[in-house]
């Protein structure tokens, strides 16, 4: 079994970038779990350090028991959300103890517009390049929710294709980083 962190940038309640995520999820290939990791955080305060909350220790351990992490971002303001830069900050620490460093990740976004939330990807893939994951760079996915999914809220049909092309190079990307190890 290979278990995928899946983080999501949206506390939405219909979130498109939830969505997206479980059609990855849907169109992975057999054997892969994805988890959900609970974002709702405190806001990130390095007095809190020396005393994480249960909430960011409970993130740290999911990423560093997942053999991968799916980091799936909105774009705010031309950039991914504060939701995952907080919690990005959170598993980063202490210093010297990332929770990232080496795991093998992605990167996926969805915005209501044709950029596909293109801005937030490239700011998200630098800090991301930063915290030494092992970062798959193809295929690149900007999602743009009101073509992509359709009326009842499904993925498109003319979106299967490629979100599963995204599905199938990440696992495998993170099964042969593993294999690496
Ligand atoms: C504060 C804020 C800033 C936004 N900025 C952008 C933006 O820069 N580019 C964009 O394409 N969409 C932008 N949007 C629209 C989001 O793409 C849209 O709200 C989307 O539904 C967020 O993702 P979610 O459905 O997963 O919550 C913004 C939305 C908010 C609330």
């Amino acid at each position: 079994m290979t278990t995928i962190a899946v983080l999501v940038g949206s506390l939405r309640k219909d979130s498109y970038n939830l969505r997206l995520a479980k059609s990855v999820e849907r169109l992975a290939p057999e054997g892969a779990e994805f988890v959900y990791a609970n974002l709702n955080l405190p806001l990130f305060n390095q007095d809190l350090e020396a005393d994480f909350p249960p909430e960011a220790t409970a993130l740290k351990q999911l990423v560093e028991g997942a053999d991968g992490v799916l980091f799936v971002t909105p774009e705010y303001n031309r950039s991914f959300s504060g939701v995952l830069k907080n919690a990005i900050d959170w598993g980063s620490r202490p210093w010297g103890q990332s929770s990232f460093a080496g795991k093998p990740a992605a990167l996926i976004g969805a915005s209501g517009g044709a950029l596909g939330a293109t801005q937030a990807q490239a700011a998200l893939r630098n800090v991301l390049v930063f915290l030494d994951t092992k970062l798959m760079g193809q295929p690149e996915v900007y999602f743009n929710a009101l073509t992509g999914f359709d009326e009842n809220g499904e993925l498109a049909s003319s979106a299967e294709g490629f979100i599963k092309a995204f599905a199938e190079a990440f696992v495998k990307h993170v099964e042969s980083s593993s294999a690496a190890k």
